[in-house]
């Protein structure tokens, strides 16, 4: 029986990755699948890892129909076996249910990709369908972890170094690098939900703590 399984986590938590890992199991043992993504960092038409693997892709664009698709490719004579789907936060929930008929009529496997929740913590639509359809949801098992070591389950925006709350939803970007000089204009982070609750990334955290540091009395001014 052909499934639909949605693999979730964090930013940074190797959804990627499993999903170029996941395309090679199928392909080495002559299976013929498709890529698909949308707005990844690398550009148009690409699945990237930050892992550095990078493959072609078909860019998903908002009037995408997967049903369509896959019947023109088929009734084309080409032979599909399984979708792989990356970045299925930005699909629309038709689109979902799109690749659920696929699952349910054409017997394809999919296996979709993405994050859960968007900066403000709120359900992304087309992850929300992909939780209310699929056959199985899968939580990554590598953890990203938040500045104080607990698990990360929240994915934080920064513009300028200040976590934000309001925005636009879809904000292409990367997870900030800790050892960089300058925060980048728009980066994001991945906390616990207690560090996210109360708006403390890593640099806040940094700065809070050098404040709340005891001024050394015991040393004379000067010395
Ligand atoms: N320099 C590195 N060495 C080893 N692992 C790395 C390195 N940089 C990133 N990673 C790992 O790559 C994974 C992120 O991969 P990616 O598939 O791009 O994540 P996602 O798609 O979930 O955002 C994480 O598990 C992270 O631990
Ligand atoms: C939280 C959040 C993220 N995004 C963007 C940022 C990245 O381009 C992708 C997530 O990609 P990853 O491979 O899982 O790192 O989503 C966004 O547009 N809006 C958000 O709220």
């Amino acid at each position: 029986m052909a499934e639909l399984q949605f693999f979730t986590g964090t930013m940074d938590s190797g959804k990627s990755t499993l999903a170029l890992q996941t395309n090679h199991n199928h392909h080495v043992r002559g299976r013929i699948g498709r890529i698909f993504t949308t707005h990844d960092r690398a550009g148009a038409a690409t699945l990237s890892s930050r892992l550095g693997l990078t493959h072609d892709a078909i860019e998903v664009g908002g009037g995408f129909d997967f049903w369509r698709y896959v019947v023109d490719q088929l009734t084309g004579g080409a032979r599909i076996d399984y979708l792989v789907c990356d970045e299925a936060q930005f699909y629309e929930p038709s689109q979902i249910d799109q690749l659920a008929r696929v699952v349910d009529e054409l017997q394809i496997d999919v296996f979709a990709f993405g994050i859960l929740t968007d900066f403000r913590t709120v359900l992304f639509p087309g992850s929300a369908r992909l939780v209310e359809l699929a056959d199985r949801t899968n939580v990554l098992q590598v953890e990203a972890l938040c500045w104080c070591g607990r698990r990360a389950t929240h994915n934080a925006r920064t513009e300028n170094g200040e976590m934000v709350t309001e925005g636009e939803v879809i904000v292409v970007g990367d997870v900030e690098d800790p050892s960089a000089q300058q925060p980048p204009e728009v980066g994001y982070e991945v906390l616990c939900r207690q560090h996210h609750r109360r708006r403390m990334t890593a640099a806040r955290a940094r700065a809070v703590s050098l404040v709340s540091e005891p001024l050394p009395f015991d040393q004379p001014f000067g010395e």
